[in-house]
């Protein structure tokens, strides 16, 4: 797969009223562990629906190097897996790109596997801590034989001497950390427990069980859920149609907010209770959502939402709401430029190790363009300006980072000023249709000149 080369910045300027109907893509989240589940379950996963990002595509070739077989036929992908306990060690270093999800969950997955495993990625990817994947993983007997300073990629995995299942407790609210140590105990013989105290994107536990695993989850009187997971099962393939991507949403979700006069519908919307923090948020500013033919698939709720560009109000984001909306924040912080008074946001310590430190680029992006915030060690606070007057002008640093790049381009359609972004080549890693997508809703975005 090519590795960027240069930069493409890209401006959004003031665009009229956002009409019509979009499509949203499918969802990163179970995009991933579909090609990771279906590649290494016995016999055939078919997919519709899948997202066809960078990220996603990294895993997929992650899963083939590993023994499964991947391809598309017509619109569906089409996997033989390898049967649990099965994959094959790879000839070469598995390169995740900018993706911490496809790493991470597969640092879990081949960990207690008797072989050697090396991951590398992007300058982006490079920076993240992966300690948070590793230390579980060490306690499971999983040598980690190779590592940039402080736990980082690239590094190189050895299956355990000895493997032994854990109890672990998660010490930071992360759907990718539960999801590593439990794909670890798929291939650890005896039962490997989880204990979630702060509940994160359910995707993992959800889709193990609909192949096969034997995965129990109980929530304890204190809301603490604990997720155990028998090794060594057989998990079978599945037939899976992936849900819209709400995430992705976002952005034309938020642009119909602040762009005056729009009317929107944004179709096949995932809305799992663990991913719709930035809805109920929105709600509460005083957004104009309505849910249209909400609906189940597949063991989902999605939903399709009529959007109409409303008057938002500043509220406060408790702390408790972060991972049901931890990939929102820069866009919510959008929204609250635009909204009046003040939007505090709290909790966001998680956000200082996406693909870029978002609290500190989001705070900085905002501040290039007028926008008068205060970013404190875990927090930002929003003052908004209802019609964007003297807001953009700016160009923002991405960082590496799409929701950087999508999240300015939609504070660009609405501000008085333009707004540009250095770099615009990233967004094809969660939502490649971006660009085409918001344009066809009458979005004023190009390459920058
Ligand atoms: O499990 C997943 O699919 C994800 C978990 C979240 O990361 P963390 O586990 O680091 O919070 C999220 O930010 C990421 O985009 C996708
Ligand atoms: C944090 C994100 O992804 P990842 O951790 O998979 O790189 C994201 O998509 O916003």
């Amino acid at each position: 797969m090519s590795h960027h080369g240069s930069a493409r910045p890209a401006t959004a300027s003031r665009s009229p009223a956002l009409n019509g109907r979009v499509r949203m893509p499918g969802d990163k989240s179970i995009s991933h562990r579909s090609f990771m589940f279906g590649g290494l379950a016995s016999g055939e996963t078919r997919i519709t629906g899948l997202l066809e990002g960078e990220d996603v595509m990294r895993t997929g070739e992650a899963m083939k190097a590993m023994g499964a077989a991947i391809e598309k036929r017509g619109n569906e992908w089409i996997i033989q897996g390898t049967g649990n306990g099965c994959l094959l060690e790879p000839a070469a270093p598995l390169d995740f790109g900018n993706a911490g999800t496809g790493s991470r969950l597969t640092m879990g997955l081949v960990g207690t596997y008797d072989m050697t495993t090396t991951f590398i990625g992007d300058a982006s990817l490079s920076k993240r801590p992966m300690g948070r994947v590793l230390d579980p993983l060490r306690e499971m007997g999983v040598q980690v034989i190779d590592a940039a300073p402080g736990d980082r990629m690239p590094l190189t995995l050895r299956g355990p001497r000895q493997a032994a299942p854990i109890a672990y407790r998660v010490p930071m609210a992360s759907a990718q950390v539960k999801s590593a140590v439990l794909l670890a105990g798929l291939n650890t013989p005896g039962v490997t427990t989880v204990i979630e105290p702060v509940m994160t994107r359910d995707h993992t536990e959800k889709m193990l069980k609909g192949f096969g695993a034997s995965l129990e989850v109980e929530t304890d009187r204190d809301g603490v859920r604990h997720i155990r997971i028998e090794g060594q099962g057989k998990l079978s393939g599945q037939v899976i149609a992936v849900p819209g991507d709400p995430s992705s949403a976002g952005f034309p979700l938020v642009a119909a907010l602040i762009v005056p006069g729009s009317d929107i519908i944004i179709e096949n919307v995932l809305m799992n209770p663990t991913r719709t923090g930035l809805i109920a948020t929105l709600l509460e500013m005083g957004a104009s959502i309505e849910l249209v033919n909400p609906r189940n698939a597949g063991g989902e709720d999605v939903a399709d939402l009529r959007v109409r560009s409303s008057e938002l109000k500043g509220v406060t984001v408790p702390a408790e709401r972060a991972p049901s909306m931890i990939d929102e924040y820069p866009v919510l912080a959008v929204a609250a430029s635009f909204a009046e008074g003040e939007t505090v946001m709290l909790g966001l310590e998680e956000l200082r190790v996406k693909e870029s430190d978002r609290l500190a680029a989001v705070a900085r992006g905002l501040a290039a363009n007028g926008v008068d915030c205060t970013e404190g060690k875990d927090t930002l606070a929003v003052r908004g300006v209802p019609g964007g007057k003297n807001l953009g002008g700016g160009t923002v640093t991405t960082h590496l980072d799409h929701r950087i790049a999508m999240s300015f381009l939609v504070m660009g359609l609405a501000a008085e000023k333009p707004v540009t972004v250095d770099d615009q080549t990233m967004i094809a890693t969660s939502f490649p249709e971006f660009m085409g997508l918001m344009t066809g809703l009458g979005g004023k975005i190009g390459e920058a000149d």
